[in-house]
């Protein structure tokens, strides 16, 4: 499977050389149309992905060109746009292009993309062998350590993205663990959390006298996680100065401290995360455009836990069996596992932990029961009337299930449609939120 890839822009170009390469792809890059047009000559690409600007021609004419000349024998062909050449993409569609993106554009989008184009490729299965669960037995979640797993071993970086307290660090370590570095360092940073010049020396370290208080030359997390693993939490909130130097350290594989002249070399795979739609904060101006394709190679999704009801109870155990230790071990009484299963979760892994340990730290009995674990109106009604996030989020999920099942006489498979989501998983849903087909609270 080889595909042709014309593209001006080093960051650009890397990036998707480096994720379709990941994919089991070949990739030839060029940077000249020139140099494009005579492989595509020579033949052997399934796809071609081309930049629509480019410094020695335009996408539009050289499409036209190798049109003519290749006929039949010229692969699909899909543009990168940007937004003020979007009516020349849809011309060249109209002209016989297969595709296009519009920047800034998810990678996940464009590897879809060229996937449909493409033939499938026949990647060795055993490289998805299977593990015992440790990130969830939800089929989701066993996809995302198969993958995560697949990318440690191809030592990619990854970017993970999912709401708060849904385990994207735990993942993080998971890939660790999985790569060839295993045995050296993981080393997180929060990127949110400090000023951008505490996130400075946190990162690239200082020496010593660099500033006030700098009385020993310390070595940032760049260092200490070289020949491992470097995870760089909540990187949507790194400041836009601190996103340029961390740019140049990725791009450059170097760093430089605080204070110093010297350059260091540094070889770490990057794990990088985040709750934030990165995509937007680029189209803000808040997340650095070439930043996004150098972190966003490869993109792995943490589900929020709600979508994943199999987790809850699964997780619910294992906590309970970690925080038992010592003590003798707790279970769960069938209204409490109902309880669980209703909670909407707003926090995720970490909220659900929080929860159980708030039990067995109040409750001393062995199982614990519904009213251990939530207020007793939770209990009874099912329904939280407090004004917490998770009731208000359980509030406006049952509501909207309601008047669309009202929209539709209580028909669940046109409720499901217009809902976007499985009959399954409507009928659950209404399991959980106790509301029967005629949109009642059942
Ligand atoms: N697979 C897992 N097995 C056991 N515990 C887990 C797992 N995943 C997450 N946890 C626990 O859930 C809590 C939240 O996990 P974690 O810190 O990884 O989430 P996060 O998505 O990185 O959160 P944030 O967005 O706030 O940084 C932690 O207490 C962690 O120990």
């Amino acid at each position: 499977m080889k595909l042709c890839l014309l593209e001006d822009d080093a960051i650009m170009g890397e990036s998707l050389r480096d994720r379709f390469e990941m994919e089991g792809y070949g990739v030839d890059w060029f940077r000249r149309a020139g140099d494009a047009e005579r492989a595509l000559a020579a033949g052997g690409y399934q796809v071609f992905i081309s930049d629509i600007r480019l410094p020695d021609e335009t996408g539009d004419n050289l499409f036209r060109r190798l049109q003519r000349a290749l006929g039949t024998s010229l692969p699909p062909v899909i543009f990168i746009t940007g937004y003020g050449s979007i009516e020349t993409a849809v011309t060249l569609l109209k002209a016989g292009a297969a595709d296009y993106v519009v920047k800034p554009f998810d990678l996940d989008e464009l590897v879809r993309k060229v996937r449909e184009l493409a033939q499938p490729d026949d990647r060795d299965p055993a490289a998805l062998a299977d593990d015992s669960p440790r990130l969830g037995v939800a089929p989701a979640m066993r996809r995302v350590e198969a993958q995560l797993r697949r990318l440690a071993v191809a030592g990619a970086s990854v970017l993970i993205v999912g709401e708060s307290g849904v385990g994207k660090e735990y993942a993080a370590r998971y890939f660790h663990e999985h790569g060839a570095g295993a045995a050296r360092p993981f080393v997180a940073v929060n990127c949110g959390a400090l000023t951008e010049s505490l996130l400075e020396a946190e990162l690239f370290g200082h020496e010593r006298g660099a500033f006030t208080g700098a009385q020993r030359m310390k070595r940032g997390v760049f260092e200490q996680a070289a020949g491992g693993t470097l995870f760089l939490d909540e990187i949507g909130d790194m400041p836009l100065p601190m996103q340029v130097r961390l740019l140049r350290a990725i791009q450059e594989r170097q760093i430089t401290r605080v204070g110093g002249e010297t350059p260091i070399d540094i070889s770490l795979t990057l794990v990088s995360a985040t709750h934030r739609d990165l995509r937007a904060l680029v189209a803000a101006g808040e997340f650095r455009e070439d930043l996004y394709y150098r972190v966003n190679t490869v993109q792995v999704r943490l589900p929020p836990l709600r979508e994943r009801p199999e987790d809850i109870l699964w997780f619910a155990r294992r906590f309970l069996d970690e925080l038992a230790a010592g003590s003798p071990p707790r279970g769960l009484s069938r209204k409490a596992e109902q309880a669980l299963l209703r909670q909407p979760w707003p926090g995720n892994l970490r909220e659900l932990r929080h929860c159980l340990e708030r039990a067995i730290l109040l409750a001393d009995v062995e199982i614990l029961d519904a009213g251990d674990l939530f207020d007793a109106e939770v209990v009874e009604t099912g329904e939280a009337i407090s004004e917490g996030l998770s009731d208000y989020l359980q509030h406006c999920e049952r509501d909207h299930i309601r008047r669309a099942l009202a929209r539709h006489a209580g028909r669940i498979t046109s409720t499901a449609e217009s809902l976007g989501i499985s009959r399954k998983n409507l009928w659950e849903k209404m399991r959980k939120l106790g509301i029967s087909a005629d949109g009642s609270s059942g």
